[in-house]
């Protein structure tokens, strides 16, 4: 399987510190992972590199086989699809939300003087649609909940019809509702063959979709544990990664973690 992501022995300084500490990571075509961590862990730094927005400042990262610091970003950027509160804050209120999505064609948010073909059009009121948004592409962003603001951060991201699709924390401020939404359609994608390969960030076992294969669990900007969902969401390495005694239970492809009861220790779950 062709590598989608490698990075090796990667360290990220910021202000006197390593943000990213000594980080290996490789996720190959088809995969579908999660990455957790608590605040601060490094989980944003990460989706920075591998959207090529960032370098390390010592070590490799290779995105769809290119190297970064030898390509040339802006031919690599449009192959990846981003969705992320920092860019979330650049959408104009006033744009409708069908624009947001059609856009992304361009790299650009805010609709100037660009010329877009019908492809263009049909194509984004298709991804709208398979977020289930269908009916409010006229609507303007501004007016959206935060849900359906979500929703349509995601087809934007797809637009470009990405081979990897990096999402940060994308159920964040979702109610339970919106959350439940928002991981159906995040199933659907993982089940698709044709879908991209995927990286949700998350802070919440409950938010991994169905169909996500693998996970990387970060800590102080390192690995704590990678691999496939079963092996790494345990209790042992959950509880590590975020530095409370938890138990963690797996039922029909959802996850669930919460506080140890007391004197359970040693008998965890999964
Ligand atoms: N430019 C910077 N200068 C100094 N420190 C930084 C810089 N950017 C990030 N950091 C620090 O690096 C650490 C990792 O940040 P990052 O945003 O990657 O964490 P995160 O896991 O996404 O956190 P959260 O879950 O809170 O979003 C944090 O302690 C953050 O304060």
């Amino acid at each position: 399987m062709a590598s989608v992501l490698q990075l090796d022995d990667v360290t990220v300084r910021r202000g006197g510190r390593d943000i990213v500490s000594h980080l290996t990571w490789e996720v190959a075509d088809g995969e579908r992972w999660v990455v957790l961590g608590r605040n601060g862990a490094g989980k944003t730094t990460l989706v920075q590199l591998a959207a090529a927005r960032l370098h390390p400042t010592t070590g490799t990262v290779d995105v769809l086989e290119e190297r970064l610091g030898k390509v040339d970003i802006f031919e690599l950027r449009p192959r990846i699809g981003l969705a992320s509160a920092a860019l979330a804050e650049h959408i104009p209120a006033d744009e409708s939300v069908l624009d947001v999505v059609l856009t992304a064609s361009y790299g650009v948010t805010g609709r100037w003087r660009e010329t877009y073909e019908d492809l263009d059009s049909e194509r984004a009121e298709a991804l709208l649609a398979a977020f289930g948004m269908a009916s409010m592409t006229q609507r303007t962003y501004g007016t959206l909940s935060e849900g359906e603001r979500k929703r349509t951060q995601i087809a934007r991201a797809l637009m470009t019809d990405p081979e990897l699709l990096l999402l940060d924390e994308p159920a964040a401020g979702l109610d339970l509702g919106g959350r439940e939404e928002l991981v159906a359609a995040l199933a659907e994608l993982a089940a698709d063959d044709r879908s991209p390969v995927l990286v949700v960030v998350t802070h919440h076992v409950e938010e991994i979709p169905p169909h996500f294969t693998h996970a990387l669990l970060l800590r102080d900007g390192g690995v704590q544990a990678a691999g496939p969902l079963e092996e790494v969401l345990t209790a042992e390495h959950l509880s590590a990664t975020f530095g409370v005694d938890l138990e963690v239970a797996h039922s029909d492809g959802r996850w669930s973690a919460r506080a140890a009861a007391a004197g359970s220790r040693g008998r965890r779950s999964a």
